[in-house]
Order: structure tokens, then C-alpha cells, then sequence
């Protein structure tokens, strides 16, 4: 049995990722007699959400389950509301918890519902998908979609704690599983080269959610001590915290015109190409960096294109205006101007835009 990993994220106050086996044990320091816990699931994590419940039942808690729409359907105002409902009807108070169990649509909705509710719960996240142990459950951006675009509606909320025993990502679809190794190797691009390394020198075993259990950790544990270094700094994205939306700005914009039917890594394994090629065109990533991006993005499996976006540049530019990183009419992206040296490109050329996104198209 591998030993627990345990990333600390700073804050006020922290709190401890911890990847391992046994993780559920843990649920109990986050029990006090009587407190009520409403367990957020989603779909076919059954297993996890009876560990869950009884571990949390043991240590005093009274336990309330429910599932919620599978996915991005999780994601919408009218799910949200069904859960203020619900927690409104049971009489949960500021004392009380809430548990999502499930990948990133979940912790993301769930961190909300604690984030709203009373204007503010405690949460517990328990990530059972690749993306969602090493991104959506940690750093404490939760929220909600909208019919104008990706996560427009949301709150900073960190989890008191995030727990995933490794075995729950063996169950993923290679497909899902892969979409979560895009963000992994976002952190390898702006922070961790080792993480490129790793995938590189076997794409094929880290591609598979099964193959080599040691190697999903190590991955994981880089990807979050990534993110929990940028978020301990920046917990609100005044500044630094924008790095690790690199690829987002049109990924978001393909999830949207997509209908949301597009998984989230993929979209941003394509938005990270064509940011590529903007910092290229620009100047600033010479061309093996914009090679390496096709390279280890594709030799996942992962898209590099857009081929249905050719003719929707201009619901793509509306929609990257949509980007919390705008500023008023002006967009701007995350670039690298080398390998781990992420910096702002700030108003590019519109010229430069249509010229990007037609090497994506
Ligand atoms: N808050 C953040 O900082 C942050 C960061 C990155 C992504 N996100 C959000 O996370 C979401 C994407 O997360 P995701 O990729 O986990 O998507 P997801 O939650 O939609 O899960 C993808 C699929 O995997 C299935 N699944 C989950 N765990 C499984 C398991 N153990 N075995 C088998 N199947 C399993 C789900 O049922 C679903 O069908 C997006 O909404 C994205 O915007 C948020
Ligand atoms: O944690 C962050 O900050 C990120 O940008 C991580 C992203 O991978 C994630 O998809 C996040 O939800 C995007 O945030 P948004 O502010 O662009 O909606
Ligand atoms: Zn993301």
C-alpha cells in the first residue's frame, strides 16, 4: 500500500490536500456530535459516497445524501437552488457541512452551495476525477455556469480539506481521465517541466488511469503543489492566480459555443495551442516550445484542433471578451515567454487572433 501524499495549501485558513489510501479516515476531524453533513453526489460514485457516509456517520455526523445531474448539467443555477432548497427545508445551520463527492462539476457546485449557503458553510471536497483532485477541488474557485459563458457566476471558497484515495481515478474512462492530464500538463508548461518529462517519456502509461499507479500520484502531487503555491499567494486572482487559466480564455469559449458538451480539459488542451500560437506570432515562444505544446497534448490523445471552429471565429472573439481576465474591451491571455515563464499578452492584434486561431482550426 503507497503512502498518503499530503500537499499543504497556505491560507486563512489552510488546508491539506491529502492523496492516498485510507483518506476517508480523515472525514472525522471534520465531524462534531450532531453536526449535520450534506453529502453533494454525483452519479455513479456510489461506492465513495457509502465509504463516505459511513465514515462521517461513525464519528457522530447526520448524514443527508443527493445526486445531482451528471457532468456540466450539475453546473446550473437550477440545480443550485434545488440544493438551497433542500438545505433550507432540513434547517442546516452555520455549524453544519457540506461534502461534494465526485469530479470537478461537483466540487465546483458543491463549494458554491457552502459558499452561499448562511453566506458561508465549511466543505469538504473528496475529488474522485483526475481534473478534479489535481484543479477543481483545490484552491477554492467554485461556481456555476451561465447561458453567456464558463463559470460566471461564483465565489472564493476554499475546503477545509481535500481528500481522493488514488483507486477512485481507476474507474475513469480513459477519455475523462486524459481530459484531467490536460491541466496537469498546463502546470508542467507554466510552473513544473518535470511534469512534461514524465508524460513525454511515456505518454501511453500515463494516459491510462490504470497502468501505473505511481506515476498517477507523482503527477498529481506536482500538479496540486502547483496550484497550491499560486493559490496561497494569490487566493483571488489579483494578479499571479491568472496563471493557471493559461489555455482558458478559448477553452471557455469552445465549452460555450459547444453547448458545454465538450469535456473541460479538452477544450483547454485546444486553447493552450492557440494561446501557443499567439505567443508565437508575438514573438515570445520560439518554436520548439510551440511544438512541445502539440506534441505532448497529442501523444495523450488530447485535441490540438478546433476543426468545427473555423467558421465561429466570431462567436469564439465575442466569447473570449466574456473572459474574467478582460478588461474592459481589452483581452487578455496568459502566454509564456519561455518554457515555466508564464507573463500577461495584453490587446494582441486582431489580426493576430484570427491568425492564431486559424492554425487551430
Ligand atoms: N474550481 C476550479 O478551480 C476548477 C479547475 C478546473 C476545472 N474546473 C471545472 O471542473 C469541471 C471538469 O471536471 P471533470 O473533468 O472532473 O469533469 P466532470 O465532473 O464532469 O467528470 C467527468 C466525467 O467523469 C465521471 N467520473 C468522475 N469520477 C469518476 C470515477 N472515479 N470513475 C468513473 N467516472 C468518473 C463523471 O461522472 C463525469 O461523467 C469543469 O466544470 C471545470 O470548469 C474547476
Ligand atoms: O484555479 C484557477 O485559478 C484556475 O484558473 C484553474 C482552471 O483550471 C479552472 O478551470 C478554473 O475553474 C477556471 O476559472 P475561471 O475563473 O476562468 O472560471
Ligand atoms: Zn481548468
Amino acid at each position: 500500500m503507497s503512502a498518503t501524499r499530503t500537499v499543504e495549501v497556505g491560507g486563512q485558513p489552510g488546508y491539506a490536500v491529502h492523496v492516498g489510501p485510507g483518506v476517508l479516515d480523515r472525514l472525522a476531524e471534520h465531524v462534531r456530535p450532531g453536526r449535520r453533513v450534506l453529502v453533494v453526489a454525483q452519479p455513479g460514485r456510489e461506492v465513495v459516497v457509502a465509504d463516505a457516509v459511513e465514515a462521517l456517520g461513525s464519528a457522530g455526523a447526520r448524514v443527508l445524501t443527493t445526486t445531482v445531474p451528471d457532468a456540466e448539467a450539475a453546473k446550473t443555477a437550477e440545480v443550485l437552488t434545488g440544493l438551497w432548497a433542500l438545505l433550507g427545508r432540513e434547517g442546516f445551520t452555520r455549524d453544519d457541512l457540506v461534502v461534494g463527492v465526485g469530479g470537478g462539476a461537483v466540487t465546483d457546485l458543491a463549494g458554491f452551495v457552502a459558499a452561499t449557503w448562511l453566506r458561508g458553510v465549511d466543505s469538504v471536497m473528496l475529488p474522485t476525477s483526475m481534473l478534479g483532485v489535481v484543479d477543481a477541488a483545490v484552491g477554492g474557485k467554485t461556481g456555476i455556469n451561465t447561458g453567456e459563458g464558463k463559470n460566471l457566476v461564483g465565489a472564493f471558497h476554499p475546503p477545509r480539506a481535500v481528500l481522493c484515495d488514488p483507486a477512485w481515478l481507476r474507474t475513469m474512462s480513459r477519455a475523462d481521465y486524459v481530459s484531467g492530464l490536460a491541466e496537469v500538463v498546463k502546470c508542467g508548461f507554466i510552473a513544473d517541466p518535470v511534469i512534461l518529462e514524465l508524460v513525454e517519456a511515456d505518454p501511453e502509461r500515463a494516459a491510462d488511469p490504470a497502468a501505473d499507479p505511481e506515476l498517477a500520484v507523482e503527477l498529481v502531487a506536482r500538479a496540486v503543489q502547483v496550484k497550491a503555491d499560486v493559490v496561497a499567494a494569490d487566493l483571488r486572482e489579483a494578479s499571479l492566480r491568472e496563471i493557471l487559466n493559461y489555455g482558458h480564455t478559448f477553452g471557455h469559449a469552445v465549452e460555450l459555443i459547444e453547448g458545454y458538451t465538450w469535456r473541460h480539459g479538452d477544450a483547454v488542451s485546444v486553447g493552450m495551442v492557440f494561446v501557443a500560437e499567439l505567443a508565437h506570432r508575438a514573438g515570445l515562444v520560439d518554436g520548439d516550445l510551440l511544438a512541445r505544446h502539440r506534441s505532448v497534448l497529442g501523444a495523450l490523445g488530447l485535441p490540438t484542433a478546433y476543426p468545427g471552429g473555423a467558421d465561429r471565429w466570431a462567436d469564439l472573439r465575442a466569447a473570449m471578451g466574456r473572459d474574467k481576465k478582460s478588461r474592459g474591451d481589452t483581452l487578455r491571455f496568459v502566454v509564456l515567454e519561455g518554457l515555466a515563464r508564464p507573463t500577461r499578452l495584453v490587446g494582441p492584434d486582431e489580426e493576430l487572433l484570427r491568425s492564431a486561431h486559424a492554425a487551430v482550426s
